[in-house]
């Protein structure tokens, strides 16, 4: 099909085949937002009364109907509280400090039975129980880094294996032995990741964690379906396309926009004589569609995924160790971290048990229902990304509309933050006196640059000091106004810690799922939005091949958005057509679109150039 410019005015005047505008259409505010908002104008006990009277609510109805007290201001109980209720790791170098979230004893022994249920739970999981019951899977991640945990030698090998095969790849590409076929630099210098949520994001936050400073191999992600994105990245390449490893990552192979960055790197390969195959790695599910193309293909390497591991709980997976360890990041440290962690986390004494801690302060702090948002601030520029990889670990994982039981809950907590002290100077002003409609968690890292760097920048006084003050002051500020917080602290940032911190919230969300009684390991709600979008662009399908016929027509027929509507038999959808060919028009797609976007019933539409085989497809 040639493609004529497709126009769209603001004007009222038809003015045929002119350009007159390019407009975003669609900007409703989405309606969780709307859901959330109301809910933090209510009181919690007000809160439940309305779950409860309106019959949603059966999980955690006696917990929350019980008043809060103020938090604790007398600074030698608040040492008191600090010094009782202070967890540490001493071998990981973490610390855990819940002092400044204001739950009660009598809460903690309230939670007692739930979490000692939530132990057990957890206890059934590790050895392979069902615990993903709607989709009938295990769920295995904590095998990934003890894999004699695996309830049977075959999944145990299958991850020895792996991660062998992880750390042989790596090093060949890294030496050198394993090479590109056409690059100048005879060896590998790039990584381009195409991924998407639990496929990307662990790998993101990773990278910017703990890759050095001039890496054996640079990454770059592909994570959207954006063309302008996907077009951005592979302009950044430049001539280093040849000396790409391209690594495609998705656990059911068949995910759409990895498969569309898929196919605009394979056309870019193309494009500048290079043979894909040999510069293309898949990780992902045996025999799924990237499997099979893969294989069919001939890439360079296949790395598995495992049916009982979640995207989001992939990072210890093929998923993040490759990527890490062609940047030079000791991938086995991180599995110590995390089975340390792990190790941790398996007792059944609360105080010890830091996971359990952190889910018993969720609960608290979000009245066991999300009352309030968790906002993560790091204050270390290589943890930016953990709270966008906390996001979905949390919010996929607890954000669900039914409990195990079948009641409606409605249940999760959301995730946001970026990193101190910079946002101190964007969101904290609101956070210190605005609404009160969250806690905060605190990522303080002790070491503020390697040994030997550090000089004071006034007397007594470095750069890594303010840093230090500011997150001091910001926490001290927060409670002071009755907002809660948890630090977190860990000496460094190294393979082991940041393993220790993914072990760490993936436990507490296993946790925390436990305690409030929904499945943390399937994603319904995310399936209805991909279905939605298959919808969509089958509609599009149809209004071309409407479009199509009347444009074959002698004269050319322009169709009116309700005939257009009316012919694909979508009267209901009409709002959904005028938005696709409002796409259409403005993205030059030989369509011709006349009218005013302001006033949908002046537009006429046709095609610039119509198909007569299509007619008869
Ligand atoms: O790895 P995949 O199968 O491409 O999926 C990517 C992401 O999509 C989701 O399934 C949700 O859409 C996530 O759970 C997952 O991490």
């Amino acid at each position: 099909m040639a493609s004529l410019s497709g126009l769209c005015s603001s004007s009222p005047s038809l003015k045929p085949k002119t350009p007159l505008l390019k407009t975003t259409i669609n900007s409703r505010p989405l309606r969780t937002s709307l859901t959330f908002a109301t809910r933090y104008r209510l009181e919690p006990i007000q809160s439940v009364a309305r779950e409860i009277s309106t019959g949603l609510s059966k999980t955690n109805d006696k917990l929350l109907s019980k008043p809060k007290q103020g938090l604790e201001k007398d600074p030698s109980a608040l040492w008191r509280r600090y010094v009782d209720w202070l967890y540490q790791h001493k071998e990981l170098g973490l610390c855990l400090d819940v002092s400044r979230i204001g739950f009660t004893d009598e809460f903690v022994a309230e939670m007692e039975p739930r979490l000692q249920k939530a132990f057990k739970d957890m206890e059934k999981l590790e050895k392979g129980a069902i615990a993903n019951p709607d989709e009938g899977r295990m769920v295995g991640h904590y095998w990934l880094r003890n894999s004699s945990l695996a309830p049977n030698s075959f999944l145990k090998t299958q991850i020895d294996q792996t991660l062998d095969a992880v750390c042989k790849f790596a090093d060949e590409v890294v030496s050198g032995k394993i090479k590109p076929p056409s690059s100048p630099e005879g060896r590998f210098t790039q990584i381009l990741s195409v991924g998407i949520g639990g496929s990307a994001l662990g790998p993101q936050f990773v990278a910017e964690a703990l890759a050095p400073d001039n890496p054996p191999l640079k990454i770059r992600f592909i994570d959207n379906t954006d063309p302008a994105g996907i077009d951005h990245q592979i302009a950044q390449l430049g001539p280093e396309l040849s000396s790409t490893l391209v690594i495609v990552i998705s656990k059911s192979g068949g995910t759409p926009e990895t498969r569309n960055g898929l196919l605009e790197v394979q056309k870019s390969f193309r494009e500048a004589g290079l043979e894909f195959a040999k510069q293309g790695v898949a990780i992902t599910q045996e025999n799924s569609l990237l499997d099979n193309t893969a294989r069919i293909e001939g890439w360079l390497a296949r790395f598995p995924m495992f049916d009982w591991v979640g995207g989001r709980t992939s990072e210890m997976s093929a998923v993040g160790l490759l990527p890490a360890a062609l940047q030079g990041i000791d991938i086995r440290e991180m599995l110590a971290g995390a089975s340390s962690m792990d190790e941790a986390n398996r007792t059944t004494v609360l105080r010890n048990n830091p996971a359990a801690m952190l889910a018993l302060c969720w609960y608290w702090a979000s009245d066991g229902m999300g009352s309030k948002d968790m906002v993560v601030l790091p204050y270390k520029d290589s943890l930016l990304l953990f709270s966008r990889y906390l996001q979905q670990l949390v919010m996929e994982s607890l954000g669900k509309e039914f409990d195990l039981d079948g009641n409606r809950v409605n249940q999760g907590l959301t995730v946001y933050g970026n990193k101190g002290s910079t946002d101190q100077h964007a969101y904290i002003q609101q956070l210190r006196e605005g609404v009160h409609n969250f806690f905060v968690t605190f990522i303080e890292v002790l070491r503020d640059r390697p040994p030997g760097h550090d000089w004071e920048l006034e007397p007594g006084v470095t750069c890594g000091d303010y840093l230090f003050g500011m997150l001091q002051g910001t926490r001290s500020a927060l409670y002071a106004n009755d907002r809660e917080s948890i630090t977190v602290t860990v000496q460094e940032v190294t393979p082991r810690s940041v393993g220790a911190l993914v072990a760490l919230y993936e436990r507490a969300v296993g946790i925390y799922a436990s305690l409030i009684n929904i499945n943390a390991y399937h994603q319904p709600g995310v399936e209805a939005g991909k279905k939605a979008a298959g919808e969509v662009l089958a509609l599009q399908k149809r209004v071309l091949a409407v479009l199509n016929e009347a444009s074959c027509k002698e004269p050319v027929e322009p169709l009116t958005l309700e005939e257009v509507a009316e012919r694909c038999h979508e009267e209901e959808d009409i709002e959904m057509i005028y938005k696709i060919i409002a796409h259409m028009a403005a993205n030059d797609r030989a369509l011709i679109a006349e009218g005013s976007c302001g006033s949908p019933r002046s537009i006429k539409v046709f095609l610039g150039e119509c198909n007569v085989d299509e007619l008869y497809a």
